[in-house]
């Protein structure tokens, strides 16, 4: 058994059979996935090695050897899922004795998460999948009983995984009880090849995401043990009895954890791009400012500031803020330990709404990272193509981005009802209950006078949306009809409330340990919270007119202050995501290497083409010139 010590970016990165000759981009769909099993299997050795270091807690936070991955995979790493879902989802859903049974095996199994189907991936009660329960044999029997009930999109699921945890409607003795997560195994340990009663398969290519083998699992009368399914928080007997759990959502909790996680990826995603932009746009040179000069660095353009600096603070806002809500996940996650599950719903509307803002500010910011690089933005080997697919498939899975933040927006109008009755709300809502006291207080214009201005939005639209509701319900439409007429309004306050709390959290996490930095750094990580809170003020000028008592000179005066934190951090930008600290290896970029050697890179890559070993490609021969001969004058 290789035996590796806790790995270190040097010593995986040195692995020689961890690197590409030819760029993936110039891989079949085919030889993509084999590539990264073959590095993925590497990895998995190794990281398995390190993970039985760290015995896997419910809720501790994924090792970043998981960033290392990144750059030898430089796509998603097919065994991802293993380690996001299939083993958290034991920890969190399996009773101990199961968690001891199923994990046996340790790094012997390679597993994943299969909940959506084919038809369904939201309304996770219209799952179709069934597990009925075989008294006399005391097993379960999956089924799929229409094509829409097939396992659809599971990472690693077409020929990666041999083992999975499935979501299916639990069937005992002709009642269904909603859906539950069964451990199922689903190829053969030594054979590799599917048990018999399954259908599996990959789902196709993809926008990205490409080297994540999603594929598909169909059941035909497959059995498994009673105790497969995980009953930590409910059971079925041996006598058929089931007993329910304290809180049914709990079902859902290993959605949670990737959710709450991907704050952080996202502020890693980026970080990278990020890097890339910025340190081209420091080498790149085009075009004048003063015409008498010479060509500038197209980071010099206050406009090329204004695309790029909000990427760097955007970085560190969800990097801080994914600090906290990991914090309160895993402190939620001990009261669930002590069977107190108050605080289930609000970390469930924080992380519903935070994974979405995440996601969609990473796509968005990293587009304008590549499409401030230009026509080099857009080459594969710059990397930030990729990155933009990697991290906008993050708005869909785990949790619709609409979906999710209606689940917060139920959330918001809960608690405005609360507030309303005068009841006392927890700290992450509490402003709502301050609205009517604090609506015309005077506007300051400072970070913080900014942040209670953005609680005003969020407590003046859940007051519209509850009005709204009202409207509607008085009308005659039935509340849930009354609640899908106000979604948009309903969308917008989830909007609002995700980006104020991450505003605050941003500015007082910095503002609370600056006190113990340098002072330099101190001074630099403020003005980066404050450009991510001015950049946002004046994005969202119009509602905080509405809603606050700003006014155009204050507006005029936060513009000008946005504009001083621009040329305040425009000496420092190459130093700020210098300090990311990505090394080459993993950035996988050739606009982005640290050693600024942007076109060598380039042209290196360029050559690395397969159509560039002949100077004539055979198709000129076999198709152009008997065209062009024919039509020759
Ligand atoms: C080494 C690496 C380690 C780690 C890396 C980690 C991450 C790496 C990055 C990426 C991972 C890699 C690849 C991606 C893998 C992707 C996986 C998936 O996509 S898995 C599938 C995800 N699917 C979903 O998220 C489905 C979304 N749908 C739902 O969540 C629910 O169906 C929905 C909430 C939409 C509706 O719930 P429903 O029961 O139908 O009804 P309702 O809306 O009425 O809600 C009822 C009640 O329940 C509360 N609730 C709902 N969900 C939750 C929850 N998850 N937790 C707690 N509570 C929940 C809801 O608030 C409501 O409560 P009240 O009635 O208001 O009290
Ligand atoms: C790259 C990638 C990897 C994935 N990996 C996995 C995995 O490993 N395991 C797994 O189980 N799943 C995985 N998924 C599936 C993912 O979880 C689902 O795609 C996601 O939950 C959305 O479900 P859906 O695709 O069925 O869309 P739907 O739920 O059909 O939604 C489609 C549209 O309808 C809208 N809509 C739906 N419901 C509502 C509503 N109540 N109110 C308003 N609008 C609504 C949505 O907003 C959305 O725009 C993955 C998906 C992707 C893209």
């Amino acid at each position: 058994m290789k035996c590796y010590p806790v790995p270190r970016e040097n010593l995986v990165l040195s692995i020689d059979n961890l690197k590409d000759d030819i760029p993936e981009e110039y891989l079949s769909h085919k030889e993509c996935y084999e590539n990264v099993i073959r590095k993925g299997s590497v990895l998995y050795d190794i990281f398995s090695e390190l993970s039985k270091d760290r015995k896997h807690k419910a809720h501790q936070a994924p090792s970043n050897a998981y960033r290392i991955s990144d750059g030898i995979m430089q796509n998603v790493n097919p065994f991802l899922l293993h380690f996001a879902l299939f083993v958290p989802a034991i920890t969190n859903q399996a009773t101990p004795e199961q968690q001891a049974e199923f994990l046996k095996h340790g790094f012997g199994i390679i597993g994943t998460y299969a909940q959506t189907e084919l038809g369904h991936g939201t309304f996770l009660r219209g799952l179709e999948t069934t597990a009925t329960l075989d008294l006399e044999t005391d097993e379960f029997v999956l089924n799929s009983p229409t094509l829409t009930s097939y396992k659809w999109w599971p990472g690693g699921l077409g020929h990666t995984a041999n083992h999975c945890v499935v979501m299916a409607q639990l069937y005992v003795k002709g009642k269904c009880h909603g859906p539950h997560l069964f451990f199922v195994q689903i190829r053969d340990i030594e054979t590799h090849e599917p048990l018999p009663g399954l259908k599996l398969g990959e789902i196709g290519a993809k926008m990205g995401f490409n080297t994540a083998d999603n594929g598909f699992l169909g059941f035909h009368n497959f059995r498994i043990p009673r105790n497969n399914m995980l009953m930590k928080n409910s059971q079925v007997l041996k006598d058929g009895t089931y007993v329910e759990s304290k809180n049914e959502k709990l079902t859902y909790g290993s959605m949670v954890f990737v959710r709450v996680y991907l704050l952080s990826d996202m502020a890693y995603m980026l970080a990278r791009a990020a890097t890339i932009s910025v340190r081209y746009s420091a080498v790149r040179h085009q075009s004048h400012i003063k015409p008498d000069e010479p060509e500038v660095q197209i980071l010099d353009f206050v406009i090329q500031q204004h695309k790029l600096f909000i990427s760097i603070a955007t970085s560190h806002a969800f990097k801080i803020c994914g600090l906290w809500l990991w914090q309160t996940y895993s402190k939620v996650m001990e009261d669930i330990g002590k069977g107190s599950m108050d605080r289930l719903p609000e970390l469930h509307a924080l992380s519903c709404c935070l994974k979405t803002t995440s996601t969609r500010d990473a796509g968005w910011l990293i587009e304008q990272c590549r499409l401030a690089c230009g026509g080099h933005g857009y080459l594969m080997s710059s990397n930030l193509p990729s990155l933009y697919t990697t991290a906008t498939a993050a708005i869909t899975y785990e949790g619709e981005s609409t979906v999710l933040l209606l689940q917060t927006a139920r959330y918001l109008i809960k608690s405005w009802k609360r507030a309303m009755e005068g009841e006392s709300l927890p700290a992450t809502v509490s402003f709502l209950s301050e609205y009517f006291n604090k609506r015309y207080n005077k506007w300051e214009n400072t970070p913080k006078g900014i942040v209670d201005g953005l609680k005003l939005v969020v407590a003046g639209v859940t007051k519209m949306c509850a009005e709204s509701i009202q409207k509607h319900v008085s009308r005659g439409q039935q509340y849930e009809e009354a609640w899908n007429s106000s979604s948009v309004q309903l969308i917008k306050a989830s909007e609002a409330y995700s980006r104020a709390l991450l505003c605050e959290v941003f500015w007082f996490e910095v503002d609370k340990v600056s006190s113990t930095l340098s002072n330099n750094l101190a001074v630099v990580l403020k003005q980066l919270a404050e450009l991510y809170i001015t950049y946002w003020a004046l994005e969202k000028r119009g509602d905080l007119l509405v809603y606050t008592t700003i006014s155009k000179d204050d507006l005029d005066k936060l513009q000008e202050r946005y504009e001083e934190l621009l040329a305040l951090i425009r000496p420092n930008a190459v130093g700020l995501v210098d300090s990311f600290d990505i090394r080459d290896e993993i950035l996988c970029s050739t606009l982005g290497a640290y050693d600024g050697r942007v076109y060598e890179r380039m042209m290196e890559h360029a050559l690395k083409s397969p159509l560039n070993a002949e100077t004539v490609n055979q198709s000129f021969h076999k198709y152009m010139k008997p065209v062009i001969l024919k039509h020759k004058i």
